[in-house]
């Protein structure tokens, strides 16, 4: 087992009502990685994160989380990593503190203090006490975060998150996940389709294309080499000729 993969996939295919929408799909994260997974709308995304997190059983191949199975060894394998897929949903009449505690309770061990701690990372520690409904999109994803953040993972999986933002907000997450990365070593796996963002923040890429993985490098070997290439124009020509 290579110790510094903290994501691997392999073969993972799903079909709805016979037709399939992700078909063989391997991808590694190792650590460290703040990986950009790319694809417009449709394409098998959200399908996979899914897959990712225990929420949609696989057809066929696996999922491993620093090598344990998520079949297999669920506690083990979800224990690596914490999650926000699509919009966090929380109690609109409870305070920010409150719906974290409620997570927390089914955590074991996990002390009280830890929760004002993931909320003062995220810059919600003057809000926590406030009703989740005041909140704005870009605290509710930010109390999202915090909550992916409770379990101490190695590893956090974001779908999406700057969806809907304004460009302060943007930027705030962006920030965040940057912060994370370098002062916290979380690595992080990132599906979105906002090309620009995602090539100031990842530094490999996956892309997703037809419910296949059409190519997975390191952003500077995807569209660098001195070209000035940028990642939006590579993926036009890649998914043009795939
Ligand atoms: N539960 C389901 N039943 C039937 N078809 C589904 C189901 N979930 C997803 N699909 C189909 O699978 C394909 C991939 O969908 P998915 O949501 O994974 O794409 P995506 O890349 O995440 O796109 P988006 O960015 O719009 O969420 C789509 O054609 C979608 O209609």
């Amino acid at each position: 087992m290579n110790k510094n993969i903290l994501l691997e996939t392999k073969n993972l295919t799903k079909s709805f009502h016979r037709r399939t929408v992700v078909e063989d799909i391997d991808i590694k994260v190792y650590k460290g990685d703040i990986y950009g997974f790319l694809g417009r709308n449709g394409q098998g995304k959200t399908t996979i994160i899914r897959m990712l997190t225990g929420l949609v059983y696989p057809d066929k191949g696996t999922v491993t989380f620093s090598g344990y199975d998520l079949k297999d060894d669920f506690k083990n394998a979800i224990n690596q990593v914490g999650a926000m897929v699509e919009s966090p949903s929380f109690y609109g009449y409870l305070s920010g503190y409150n719906n974290l505690k409620l997570i927390a309770n089914l955590i074991p061990g996990l002390e009280k203090g830890h929760i004002m701690e993931v909320l003062s990372i995220v810059g919600l520690e003057n809000r926590a006490k406030d009703k989740v409904s005041t909140y704005s999109l870009g605290m509710k994803q930010r109390l999202g975060i915090a909550n992916a953040l409770l379990g101490n993972p190695q590893l956090i999986i974001l779908d999406e998150p700057t969806n809907g933002l304004d460009p302060q907000g943007m930027m705030e997450i962006e920030e965040l996940i940057l912060y994370l990365a370098r002062e916290k070593n979380i690595t992080f796996f990132i599906s979105s389709h906002l090309l620009h963002h995602m090539q100031n923040i990842c530094n490999r890429i996956g892309i997703i294309h037809g419910g296949k993985l059409v190519t997975e490098d390191r952003i500077e070997n995807l569209c660098g080499n001195g070209s000035g290439e940028s990642l939006e124009d590579f993926y036009f020509r890649l998914t043009r000729e795939v």
